[in-house]
């Protein structure tokens, strides 16, 4: 949903990159201070409850945006690399661990069903982009889905700082078991992606399976020549 966001966002993003490419900050200083910032402000502020729910998210939305101007600087200047393609998927992880998880510690006597509800976005939110690096990993494009992590983002701190603001807290819970159930949803759509392509392969290997056979099994095969004509081959199948 708000992932549609990204062109406006890069847009919005190219001037203060420029800024801070000028005077000399590297892409990956950005990646790293703003993770150090969002798990300070999570672990430090959230716990506290009340209005510290309202400031901490207001303290994590600052530095969360940096996932959005780190990958801007880089491609403005040239500097994309592998170990900030890393860094930024990586420290990602431990951003969104420190703030399901001071949710889930911060309610876990006030709230129970609150602290369940946080762990399950913690683990289920984990295993979204798990799904989409490994689908990668096997030469499968597996983004997207409904609850990306911007999604997950927005709507986590949004239900967040409008508790600290004085609305009951089910209404932090109830969002975030929604979330934790459109994550596992999300976890489906990138699993489907891989079955998909995992059908083509089926296809591509039977296809060559079969083309195999065609030219082994006949004794006047020549090279570059199928063993047996369409009408053959049709009345094999
Ligand atoms: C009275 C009300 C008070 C409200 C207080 C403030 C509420 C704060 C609300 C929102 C602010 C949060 C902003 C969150 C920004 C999201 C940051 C983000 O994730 O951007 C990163 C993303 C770039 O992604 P990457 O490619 O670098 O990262 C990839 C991603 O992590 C993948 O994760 P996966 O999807 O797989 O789980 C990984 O797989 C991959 O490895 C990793 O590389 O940038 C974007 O996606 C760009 C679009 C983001 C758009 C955010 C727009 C926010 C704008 C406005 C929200 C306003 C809402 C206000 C509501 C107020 C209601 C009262
Ligand atoms: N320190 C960094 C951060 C990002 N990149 C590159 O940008 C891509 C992510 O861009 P977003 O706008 O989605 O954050 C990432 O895959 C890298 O290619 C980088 O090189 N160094
Ligand atoms: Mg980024």
């Amino acid at each position: 949903m708000f992932g549609k966001l990204r062109p406006l966002m890069a847009a919005i993003w190219q001037a203060p990159a420029k800024a801070l490419l000028r005077m000399g900050v590297h892409p990956n200083a950005v990646t790293i201070a703003g993770t150090i910032g969002v798990v300070t402000g999570a672990i430090v502020l959230l716990p506290r409850g009340g209005m510290a729910l309202f400031w901490g998210v207001l303290v994590i939305t600052f530095f969360v945006v940096t996932d959005m101007l780190d990958g801007t600087m880089a491609r403005l200047s040239g500097k994309t690399s592998r170990l900030g393609a890393y860094l930024d998927s990586t420290l990602d992880r431990v951003a969104d661990a420190a703030i399901f998880g001071a949710l889930v510690w911060g309610f876990r006597e006030d709230s129970a069903p609150t602290a369940l509800a946080a762990l399950l976005c913690l683990t289920i939110g984990s295993f979204v982009p798990y799904a989409r690096a490994k689908a990668e990993s096997l030469g499968v494009e597996a983004s997207g889905g409904i609850a990306e992590r911007s999604d997950r983002l927005v709507i986590t701190l949004t239900a967040t700082a409008l508790v600290g603001l004085g609305l009951p807290v089910a209404v932090l819970t109830w969002t975030l078991f929604l979330l934790a159930a459109a994550a596992a949803f999300t976890v489906g759509q990138r699993t489907m992606a891989v079955v998909r392509a995992n059908r083509e392969d089926l296809r591509d290997h039977q296809d060559h399976h079969r083309d195999s056979l065609d030219y082994g099994d006949h004794p006047e095969h020549h090279p570059g020549e199928p063993a047996t004509d369409s009408t053959d081959r049709d009345a094999d199948r």
